[in-house]
Protein backbone atom coordinates (compact mmCIF):
# COMPACT_ATOMS: atom_id res chain seq x y z
CA UNK A 1 0.00 0.00 0.00
CA UNK A 2 1.29 3.66 -0.75
CA UNK A 3 -0.16 6.91 -1.04
CA UNK A 4 0.27 8.38 -4.22
CA UNK A 5 -0.69 12.07 -3.68
CA UNK A 6 -1.86 14.42 -0.75
CA UNK A 7 -3.70 17.36 -0.66
CA UNK A 8 -4.57 19.81 2.52
CA UNK A 9 -7.16 23.22 2.80
CA UNK A 10 -6.55 24.77 5.67
CA UNK A 11 -5.12 22.10 7.37
CA UNK A 12 -2.29 23.29 10.23
CA UNK A 13 -0.25 25.89 8.58
CA UNK A 14 -1.07 25.32 4.83
CA UNK A 15 -3.90 27.17 3.62
CA UNK A 16 -4.09 24.87 -0.06
CA UNK A 17 -1.16 22.32 -0.65
CA UNK A 18 -0.79 19.29 -2.88
CA UNK A 19 2.12 16.76 -3.44
CA UNK A 20 2.84 13.21 -5.17
CA UNK A 21 4.49 11.00 -3.38
CA UNK A 22 6.29 8.05 -4.44
CA UNK A 23 6.34 4.09 -3.30
CA UNK A 24 9.68 3.32 -1.37
CA UNK A 25 11.40 5.75 0.92
CA UNK A 26 10.57 9.72 0.67
CA UNK A 27 12.21 12.24 2.55
CA UNK A 28 11.01 15.53 3.58
CA UNK A 29 13.61 18.02 4.35
CA UNK A 30 13.44 21.20 6.06
CA UNK A 31 14.14 23.43 9.18
CA UNK A 32 12.23 23.67 12.25
CA UNK A 33 9.05 24.89 12.42
CA UNK A 34 8.28 24.78 8.58
CA UNK A 35 5.57 22.51 8.45
CA UNK A 36 6.83 18.56 8.20
CA UNK A 37 5.15 16.90 10.63
CA UNK A 38 1.87 18.77 9.93
CA UNK A 39 1.87 16.98 6.63
CA UNK A 40 2.65 13.25 8.30
CA UNK A 41 -0.15 14.02 10.54
CA UNK A 42 -2.47 14.33 8.24
CA UNK A 43 -1.72 11.03 7.16
CA UNK A 44 -2.04 9.67 10.63
CA UNK A 45 -5.15 11.80 10.88
CA UNK A 46 -6.62 9.91 7.82
CA UNK A 47 -5.29 6.35 9.18
CA UNK A 48 -6.90 6.53 12.67
CA UNK A 49 -8.93 9.57 12.49
CA UNK A 50 -6.58 10.93 15.38
CA UNK A 51 -3.78 13.10 15.76
CA UNK A 52 -0.21 11.88 17.07
CA UNK A 53 0.09 15.44 18.89
CA UNK A 54 -3.47 16.64 20.12
CA UNK A 55 -6.26 15.05 21.63
CA UNK A 56 -9.31 17.74 20.04
CA UNK A 57 -9.33 18.61 16.26
CA UNK A 58 -8.98 22.64 16.86
CA UNK A 59 -5.29 23.24 15.92
CA UNK A 60 -5.92 21.08 13.17
CA UNK A 61 -6.97 23.90 11.49
CA UNK A 62 -5.22 26.59 10.10
CA UNK A 63 -5.90 30.03 12.59
CA UNK A 64 -8.12 31.68 10.97
CA UNK A 65 -10.45 28.91 9.12
CA UNK A 66 -13.45 26.94 9.72
CA UNK A 67 -12.69 23.80 8.46
CA UNK A 68 -9.65 21.37 7.46
CA UNK A 69 -9.76 19.34 4.58
CA UNK A 70 -7.33 16.18 3.90
CA UNK A 71 -7.46 14.20 0.85
CA UNK A 72 -5.33 11.33 -0.33
CA UNK A 73 -4.79 8.72 -2.72
CA UNK A 74 -3.87 5.44 -1.86
CA UNK A 75 -2.88 2.82 -3.92
CA UNK A 76 -3.21 -0.90 -2.76
CA UNK A 77 -3.40 -3.94 -5.49
CA UNK A 78 -2.94 -1.41 -7.91
CA UNK A 79 -6.36 0.34 -7.66
CA UNK A 80 -6.62 3.84 -6.11
CA UNK A 81 -9.04 4.81 -3.82
CA UNK A 82 -9.65 8.51 -2.73
CA UNK A 83 -10.04 9.34 0.71
CA UNK A 84 -11.48 12.46 1.65
CA UNK A 85 -12.09 13.88 5.37
CA UNK A 86 -13.53 17.50 6.34
CA UNK A 87 -12.77 18.68 9.99
CA UNK A 88 -14.83 21.15 11.47
CA UNK A 89 -14.08 21.18 15.10
CA UNK A 90 -17.03 20.64 17.71
CA UNK A 91 -18.90 19.01 15.06
CA UNK A 92 -18.76 15.21 13.36
CA UNK A 93 -16.31 14.66 10.99
CA UNK A 94 -17.03 14.36 6.95
CA UNK A 95 -15.88 11.85 4.82
CA UNK A 96 -15.82 10.20 1.23
CA UNK A 97 -14.59 7.07 0.18
CA UNK A 98 -13.80 7.10 -4.15
CA UNK A 99 -16.96 9.19 -5.49
CA UNK A 100 -19.62 8.65 -2.46
CA UNK A 101 -20.13 10.23 0.87
CA UNK A 102 -19.63 7.95 3.44
CA UNK A 103 -22.50 7.58 6.17
CA UNK A 104 -19.73 8.06 8.89
CA UNK A 105 -16.47 9.21 9.18
CA UNK A 106 -15.13 5.98 10.74
CA UNK A 107 -15.88 4.19 7.67
CA UNK A 108 -12.47 5.86 6.32
CA UNK A 109 -11.19 3.60 8.57
CA UNK A 110 -9.07 0.49 7.20
CA UNK A 111 -8.96 2.25 3.83
CA UNK A 112 -5.22 3.77 4.43
CA UNK A 113 -3.03 1.65 7.22
CA UNK A 114 -0.35 3.69 8.50
CA UNK A 115 2.32 2.95 11.27
CA UNK A 116 3.65 6.92 12.69
CA UNK A 117 6.63 6.75 14.91
CA UNK A 118 7.21 10.39 16.31
CA UNK A 119 9.25 11.72 19.73
CA UNK A 120 6.00 11.79 21.25
CA UNK A 121 5.82 7.96 21.52
CA UNK A 122 8.01 7.60 24.07
CA UNK A 123 5.06 8.56 26.31
CA UNK A 124 4.15 5.08 25.44
CA UNK A 125 7.04 4.07 27.46
CA UNK A 126 6.92 6.86 30.38
CA UNK A 127 3.36 8.24 29.98
CA UNK A 128 0.03 7.34 31.74
CA UNK A 129 -1.85 3.94 30.95
CA UNK A 130 -4.36 6.14 28.45
CA UNK A 131 -1.17 6.63 26.41
CA UNK A 132 -0.67 2.58 26.38
CA UNK A 133 -4.58 1.56 25.31
CA UNK A 134 -4.29 4.47 22.85
CA UNK A 135 -1.71 2.44 20.55
CA UNK A 136 -3.47 -0.75 21.63
CA UNK A 137 -6.72 0.62 20.51
CA UNK A 138 -5.35 2.40 17.27
CA UNK A 139 -3.82 -0.85 16.04
CA UNK A 140 -6.89 -3.08 16.66
CA UNK A 141 -8.46 -0.50 14.57
CA UNK A 142 -6.20 -0.49 12.04
CA UNK A 143 -6.20 -4.67 11.64
CA UNK A 144 -9.77 -4.98 11.91
CA UNK A 145 -11.68 -1.79 11.57
CA UNK A 146 -15.09 -3.04 13.04
CA UNK A 147 -13.25 -2.32 16.26
CA UNK A 148 -13.76 1.48 15.88
CA UNK A 149 -17.60 1.11 16.55
CA UNK A 150 -16.80 -1.63 19.68
CA UNK A 151 -14.87 1.36 21.49
CA UNK A 152 -17.09 3.94 20.38
CA UNK A 153 -19.77 1.97 21.97
CA UNK A 154 -18.15 0.94 24.88
CA UNK A 155 -16.97 4.94 25.63
CA UNK A 156 -20.00 5.68 25.05
CA UNK A 157 -21.55 3.59 28.29
CA UNK A 158 -18.55 4.54 30.30
CA UNK A 159 -19.66 8.00 29.49
CA UNK A 160 -22.80 7.54 30.36
CA UNK A 161 -22.38 5.47 33.35
CA UNK A 162 -19.85 7.61 35.10
CA UNK A 163 -22.70 10.76 34.46
CA UNK A 164 -25.33 8.59 36.60
CA UNK A 165 -22.59 7.58 39.11
CA UNK A 166 -21.44 11.23 39.06
CA UNK A 167 -24.91 12.73 39.31
CA UNK A 168 -25.75 10.13 43.18
CA UNK A 169 -22.31 11.26 44.20
CA UNK A 170 -22.82 14.56 44.09
CA UNK A 171 -26.72 14.62 45.67
CA UNK A 172 -24.97 12.72 48.60
CA UNK A 173 -22.23 15.04 48.89
CA UNK A 174 -25.26 17.97 49.04
CA UNK A 175 -27.40 16.07 52.06
CA UNK A 176 -29.35 13.48 49.90
CA UNK A 177 -30.00 10.80 52.15
CA UNK A 178 -31.18 8.65 49.01
CA UNK A 179 -27.90 9.58 47.32
CA UNK A 180 -30.16 10.15 43.99
CA UNK A 181 -31.34 7.72 41.38
CA UNK A 182 -29.45 4.80 40.70
CA UNK A 183 -32.30 2.42 39.23
CA UNK A 184 -30.92 2.44 35.88
CA UNK A 185 -26.87 1.38 36.66
CA UNK A 186 -27.83 -2.15 36.29
CA UNK A 187 -28.56 -1.39 32.50
CA UNK A 188 -25.29 0.39 31.64
CA UNK A 189 -23.46 -2.83 33.74
CA UNK A 190 -24.85 -4.91 30.97
CA UNK A 191 -24.09 -2.51 28.36
CA UNK A 192 -20.70 -2.15 29.67
CA UNK A 193 -19.69 -5.66 30.62
CA UNK A 194 -20.93 -6.94 26.57
CA UNK A 195 -18.82 -3.85 24.95
CA UNK A 196 -16.27 -4.31 27.55
CA UNK A 197 -16.23 -8.00 26.57
CA UNK A 198 -15.93 -7.32 23.05
CA UNK A 199 -12.63 -4.79 23.38
CA UNK A 200 -10.97 -6.77 26.06
CA UNK A 201 -10.80 -9.72 24.28
CA UNK A 202 -10.22 -8.01 20.70
CA UNK A 203 -7.08 -6.41 22.83
CA UNK A 204 -5.99 -9.50 24.52
CA UNK A 205 -5.56 -11.30 21.16
CA UNK A 206 -4.39 -7.78 20.26
CA UNK A 207 -1.51 -8.74 22.61
CA UNK A 208 -0.91 -12.30 22.13
CA UNK A 209 -0.26 -11.69 18.60
CA UNK A 210 1.84 -8.25 19.25
CA UNK A 211 4.14 -9.97 22.23
CA UNK A 212 6.84 -11.79 19.75
CA UNK A 213 6.67 -9.20 17.62
CA UNK A 214 7.35 -6.17 20.39
CA UNK A 215 10.89 -8.97 21.60
CA UNK A 216 12.28 -9.26 17.58
CA UNK A 217 11.98 -5.56 16.79
CA UNK A 218 13.55 -4.55 20.17
CA UNK A 219 15.96 -6.77 19.82
CA UNK A 220 17.00 -5.82 16.31
CA UNK A 221 17.16 -1.72 17.27
CA UNK A 222 18.73 -2.34 20.38
CA UNK A 223 21.16 -5.01 19.39
CA UNK A 224 20.34 -7.63 21.73
CA UNK A 225 20.73 -5.29 24.87
CA UNK A 226 17.82 -6.85 27.04
CA UNK A 227 14.54 -8.74 26.15
CA UNK A 228 11.96 -6.53 25.91
CA UNK A 229 8.36 -7.90 26.69
CA UNK A 230 4.72 -7.05 27.23
CA UNK A 231 1.79 -7.86 28.71
CA UNK A 232 -2.48 -7.00 29.17
CA UNK A 233 -3.06 -5.88 32.71
CA UNK A 234 -6.59 -5.68 33.32
CA UNK A 235 -8.51 -4.12 35.95
CA UNK A 236 -10.45 -7.26 36.40
CA UNK A 237 -9.16 -10.46 37.98
CA UNK A 238 -8.24 -12.85 34.93
CA UNK A 239 -7.24 -15.84 36.78
CA UNK A 240 -7.76 -17.83 33.97
CA UNK A 241 -6.51 -16.23 30.87
CA UNK A 242 -9.12 -16.03 27.99
CA UNK A 243 -10.50 -14.59 25.27
CA UNK A 244 -14.24 -15.93 24.99
CA UNK A 245 -16.38 -12.58 24.84
CA UNK A 246 -19.31 -14.76 27.48
CA UNK A 247 -16.75 -15.09 29.83
CA UNK A 248 -15.10 -11.82 30.00
CA UNK A 249 -18.73 -10.20 29.96
CA UNK A 250 -19.30 -12.52 33.26
CA UNK A 251 -16.15 -11.41 34.71
CA UNK A 252 -16.96 -7.82 34.24
CA UNK A 253 -20.08 -8.25 35.50
CA UNK A 254 -18.65 -9.34 38.72
CA UNK A 255 -16.31 -7.11 39.00
CA UNK A 256 -19.17 -4.10 38.72
CA UNK A 257 -21.15 -5.86 41.18
CA UNK A 258 -18.22 -6.01 43.86
CA UNK A 259 -16.81 -2.54 43.30
CA UNK A 260 -20.65 -1.09 43.41
CA UNK A 261 -19.95 0.88 47.00
CA UNK A 262 -16.65 1.84 45.82
CA UNK A 263 -18.40 3.38 42.90
CA UNK A 264 -21.00 4.69 44.41
CA UNK A 265 -18.58 6.42 47.26
CA UNK A 266 -16.45 7.71 44.14
CA UNK A 267 -18.71 8.53 41.40
CA UNK A 268 -16.97 6.93 38.76
CA UNK A 269 -16.67 4.14 36.79
CA UNK A 270 -13.40 1.66 38.27
CA UNK A 271 -13.22 -1.73 36.93
CA UNK A 272 -13.30 -2.15 32.63
CA UNK A 273 -10.92 -1.96 29.80
CA UNK A 274 -10.56 1.87 30.00
CA UNK A 275 -8.74 1.32 33.21
CA UNK A 276 -6.78 -1.48 31.85
CA UNK A 277 -2.84 -1.22 31.30
CA UNK A 278 -0.07 -2.45 29.54
CA UNK A 279 2.63 -3.72 31.52
CA UNK A 280 6.08 -3.37 29.57
CA UNK A 281 9.22 -4.96 30.79
CA UNK A 282 12.68 -4.79 29.86
CA UNK A 283 14.38 -8.37 31.25
CA UNK A 284 13.47 -8.33 34.31
CA UNK A 285 12.73 -4.61 35.29
CA UNK A 286 9.59 -2.37 34.28
CA UNK A 287 10.21 -0.26 31.16
CA UNK A 288 8.37 2.56 32.89
CA UNK A 289 10.76 4.14 35.83
CA UNK A 290 13.89 1.75 35.34
CA UNK A 291 14.78 2.07 31.80
CA UNK A 292 17.56 4.89 30.21
CA UNK A 293 16.08 7.50 27.79
CA UNK A 294 17.94 5.80 24.91
CA UNK A 295 16.35 2.06 26.12
CA UNK A 296 12.72 4.23 26.37
CA UNK A 297 13.42 5.45 23.19
CA UNK A 298 13.99 1.98 21.61
CA UNK A 299 11.06 0.18 23.25
CA UNK A 300 8.78 2.67 21.44
CA UNK A 301 10.12 2.10 18.24
CA UNK A 302 10.03 -1.35 19.08
CA UNK A 303 6.13 -1.09 20.06
CA UNK A 304 5.74 0.81 16.24
CA UNK A 305 7.60 -1.77 14.59
CA UNK A 306 6.12 -4.40 15.93
CA UNK A 307 2.51 -2.86 15.05
CA UNK A 308 4.04 -2.10 11.45
CA UNK A 309 5.39 -6.02 11.46
CA UNK A 310 1.75 -7.16 12.83
CA UNK A 311 -0.15 -5.69 10.26
CA UNK A 312 2.39 -6.76 7.28
CA UNK A 313 1.85 -10.12 8.36
CA UNK A 314 -1.94 -9.70 8.29
CA UNK A 315 -1.51 -9.06 4.09
CA UNK A 316 -1.51 -5.62 3.61
CA UNK A 317 1.99 -3.65 3.96
CA UNK A 318 0.96 -0.86 5.61
CA UNK A 319 2.80 2.62 4.85
CA UNK A 320 5.56 3.71 7.66
CA UNK A 321 6.33 7.06 8.93
CA UNK A 322 9.83 7.88 10.56
CA UNK A 323 8.86 11.41 12.03
CA UNK A 324 12.12 13.35 13.40
CA UNK A 325 13.33 10.17 14.70
CA UNK A 326 17.26 9.95 13.52
CA UNK A 327 18.33 12.74 15.04
CA UNK A 328 17.52 10.98 18.27
CA UNK A 329 19.37 8.21 17.90
CA UNK A 330 22.86 7.11 17.24
CA UNK A 331 25.35 5.53 14.30
CA UNK A 332 24.50 2.15 15.29
CA UNK A 333 20.83 2.46 16.55
CA UNK A 334 20.16 4.81 12.71
CA UNK A 335 21.37 2.07 10.29
CA UNK A 336 19.89 -0.65 12.33
CA UNK A 337 16.99 1.12 11.93
CA UNK A 338 17.69 1.98 8.56
CA UNK A 339 17.93 -1.95 7.87
CA UNK A 340 14.79 -3.15 9.08
CA UNK A 341 12.52 -0.18 7.17
CA UNK A 342 14.54 0.25 3.73
CA UNK A 343 11.90 -2.38 2.72
CA UNK A 344 8.95 -1.08 3.32
CA UNK A 345 6.33 -0.52 0.35
CA UNK A 346 6.22 3.21 1.10
CA UNK A 347 8.18 4.94 4.14
CA UNK A 348 8.12 8.66 4.66
CA UNK A 349 10.90 10.33 6.84
CA UNK A 350 10.78 14.06 7.97
CA UNK A 351 14.20 15.29 9.09
CA UNK A 352 15.63 18.73 9.61
CA UNK A 353 19.14 17.94 8.82
CA UNK A 354 19.59 15.59 5.93
CA UNK A 355 22.88 13.70 6.54
CA UNK A 356 20.74 12.63 9.82
CA UNK A 357 19.26 9.68 7.90
CA UNK A 358 21.40 6.98 6.73
CA UNK A 359 22.42 6.91 2.85
CA UNK A 360 20.13 3.57 2.63
CA UNK A 361 16.84 5.67 2.71
CA UNK A 362 17.79 8.35 0.21
CA UNK A 363 15.34 7.71 -1.83
CA UNK A 364 12.95 10.37 -3.58
CA UNK A 365 13.32 14.04 -1.59
CA UNK A 366 11.44 16.81 -1.00
CA UNK A 367 12.42 20.31 0.51
CA UNK A 368 9.85 21.77 2.60
CA UNK A 369 9.53 25.73 3.33
CA UNK A 370 6.69 27.50 4.90
CA UNK A 371 3.34 26.64 3.27
CA UNK A 372 5.22 24.71 0.52
CA UNK A 373 6.83 21.78 -0.71
CA UNK A 374 9.01 21.31 -3.65
CA UNK A 375 10.84 17.87 -4.94
CA UNK A 376 14.71 18.22 -4.97
CA UNK A 377 15.39 16.24 -7.58
N1 LIG B 1 -3.72 25.46 13.28
C1 LIG B 1 -2.61 26.07 12.82
N2 LIG B 1 -2.71 27.20 12.10
C2 LIG B 1 -1.60 27.82 11.63
N3 LIG B 1 -0.35 27.40 11.84
C3 LIG B 1 -0.19 26.28 12.57
C4 LIG B 1 -1.30 25.55 13.10
N4 LIG B 1 -0.83 24.50 13.78
C5 LIG B 1 0.51 24.55 13.70
N5 LIG B 1 0.91 25.61 12.97
C6 LIG B 1 2.29 26.00 12.64
O1 LIG B 1 2.96 24.90 12.05
C7 LIG B 1 4.32 24.96 12.42
C8 LIG B 1 4.80 23.62 12.96
O2 LIG B 1 4.80 22.72 11.94
P1 LIG B 1 5.46 21.30 12.15
O3 LIG B 1 5.24 20.80 13.51
O4 LIG B 1 5.01 20.48 11.01
O5 LIG B 1 6.98 21.67 11.99
P2 LIG B 1 8.22 20.75 11.62
O6 LIG B 1 8.69 21.17 10.26
O7 LIG B 1 7.90 19.33 11.78
O8 LIG B 1 9.24 21.23 12.71
P3 LIG B 1 10.35 20.48 13.59
O9 LIG B 1 11.50 20.18 12.65
O10 LIG B 1 10.73 21.55 14.57
O11 LIG B 1 9.72 19.29 14.19
C9 LIG B 1 4.48 25.98 13.51
O12 LIG B 1 5.11 27.11 12.95
C10 LIG B 1 3.06 26.30 13.91
O13 LIG B 1 2.90 27.63 14.29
Amino acid sequence: MYVRRLELVDFRSYERIGIDLEPGPNVLIGANGVGKTNLVEALGYVATLDSHRVATDAPLVRMGATAAVIRCAVVHDGRELLVELEIVPGKANRARLGRSPARRARDVLGALRLVLFAPEDLELVRGDPAERRRYLDDLLVLRQPRYAGVRADYERVVKQRNALLRTAYLARKTGGSRGGDLSTLAVWDTHLARHGAELLAGRLELVAALAPHVTKAYDAVAAGRGAAGIAYRPSVDLTEPTTDRETLATVLTTALEESRSAEIERGTTLVGPHRDDLTLTLGPLPAKGYASHGESWSYALALRLAGYDLLRDDGIEPVLVLDDVFAELDAGRRDRLAELVSGASQLLVTCAVADDVPAALRGTRYEVTEGAVRRAD
